[in-house]
């Protein structure tokens, strides 16, 4: 190889060096900590002391590499003590985890991807509601880095300079995690795509701004986190999978929402895939991503079908009204509920709480209408609400599932005037006098 060839991290290295001295020229900074003529930073002190021994309120950046001790840690870059202490204290933290890289067969590879550079494809079929992966991030810190509340301007500091201010701070934090990690992944960071490099961003900001997902929030900030492979799944608003961050692991899972097969591109949505076409293209456009998936292409259709997705609401309480009553037709909930359900799947949005929310209203619709008269019925329905519903971190799906398929069991038997004695009990203290059948 021509040793006069600078490889890609070199260039990044070379283009830091450059923006760090240009910075620091234009605010006549002299190290790090001084005084500039332009602003004063406060958010640079950096804290190595156990997080026991600062003050809950104490505003540095901690520095630290979590889980303490593991073969696969994340670089952190806290706001505070008590971030670290909230961080390090999580439930069963900290989880161990593979590496996709040591494990023997992959469910993805990482290859070309014509128009979007690189991307990830299935290296088999896979099901809704399969893990694809799950990773650790190379490096974690607040969403709000590239925004620093601790600088303070001269009443005459344009807003451009202020921005070149705000970039260069969140650079210079940056390169202190940056220096911690290991070199693979600082090599790894750097290999990664920017597509910030013309903003003012510094490479590490860029690279960061680029290739970062939100984990979780902590403390009033939202965490957000670079990944080796998973910065390479690209965009779309019709995505194949959705993202749970596991906080006891400190790792991101991405799993299959619908059949993707062997060879298929993988993909994950950028924004809100939910909202029209014109405010996706705004949050799309500092990617420079021109969408091209079917949502984009046929969106004056696709907007009128997203907008009323978009409506759907927690029905379980309607559903048990008519599941009580014998007077209501048994398909007054059950077509539209179908036909909801096909549209979300034509759109592409099973990565929605609105597809869930279907499938558990027909789980439940056809729980009241009994087995044999629906097909396929409740029991396909739950199984399909369940595979996706368990990645849900927030909800325990189990206990909210039984206790409302118990009430719909009761009303169902209502529905169809089978009660028994003690049953007639139930109905009468789940409906109370204005039922019919518990009177
Ligand atoms: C997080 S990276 C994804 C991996 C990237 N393709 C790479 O080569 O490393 C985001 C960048 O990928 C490209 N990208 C992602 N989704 C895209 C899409 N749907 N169409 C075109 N480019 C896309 C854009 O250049 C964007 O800035």
């Amino acid at each position: 190889m021509d040793s006069n060839v600078e490889s890609p991290e070199q260039v990044a290295y070379r283009r830091m060096e450059e923006t760090t001295r240009r910075l620091m020229e234009e605010f006549k900074l002299q190290d790090e900590t001084s005084k500039s003529r332009g602003y004063e930073s406060g958010g640079l002190k950096v804290a190595l002391q156990s997080p026991h021994e600062l003050p809950a309120n104490n505003p540095s950046m901690i520095y630290t590499s979590q889980p303490r001790g593991s073969p696969y840690p994340v670089e952190c870059l806290l706001r505070g003590a008590a971030a670290k202490r909230e961080l390090i204290e999580y439930p069963d933290f900290p989880q161990e985890i593979y590496r996709a890289s040591d494990l023997e067969e992959r469910a993805y590879s990482i290859v070309d991807i014509p128009g979007k550079g690189l991307g990830m494809v299935a290296a088999q079929d896979l099901e809704p509601g399969e893990l694809i992966t799950s990773e650790r991030p190379l490096l974690l810190a607040p969403h709000a880095i590239s925004s620093p509340a601790s600088l303070e301007f001269n009443d005459d500091a344009t807003e451009e300079q202020q921005q070149a201010a705000k970039y260069f701070e969140a650079d210079r934090m940056l390169k202190i995690a940056y220096e911690r990690m290991h070199r693979d992944d600082q090599a790894a960071y750097m290999k990664l795509h920017n597509a910030h490099l013309h903003d003012g961003s510094g490479p590490l900001l860029g690279v960061m701004r680029t290739n970062s997902y939100g984990l979780f929030d902590m403390q009033g900030d939202t965490y957000v986190g670079v990944f080796n492979d998973l910065s390479r799944v690209n965009h779309s608003c019709c995505p194949n999978t959705d993202r749970a961050f596991d906080r006891a692991a400190l790792s991101m899972q991405l799993y299959a929402v619908r059949n993707i097969k062997k060879g298929e591109e993988i993909t994950t949505s950028y924004c809100n895939h939910l909202a029209p076409h014109a405010a996706r293209q705004r949050a799309l456009t500092p990617y420079g991503i021109l969408c091209e998936c079917p949502a984009c292409v046929e969106h004056v259709e696709s907007d009128k079908n997203r907008s009323r997705i978009s409506h759907v609401r927690n029905s379980v309480p309607a559903i048990v009204k008519w599941a009580a009553n014998p007077m209501l037709p048994d398909d007054l909930l059950l077509a539209p509920s179908l036909k909801m359900l096909e549209l979300l799947e034509l759109e592409g949005l099973e990565a929605t709480p609105q597809y869930l929310q279907v499938l558990y209203h027909l789980m439940l619709i056809c729980s009241a209408l009994g087995t044999s008269s629906v097909n396929p019925g409740c029991g396909f329905y739950m199984e399909k609400w369940a595979r996706l519903k368990r990645w849900d971190v927030k909800v325990n799906p189990a206990e909210r599932g039984i206790q409302d398929l118990e009430k719909i069991r009761i009303a169902s038997l209502v529905r169809r005037r089978v009660l028994m004695g003690k049953e007639q009990e139930e109905a009468a203290a789940v409906f109370g006098a204005s039922n019919p059948e518990a009177e």
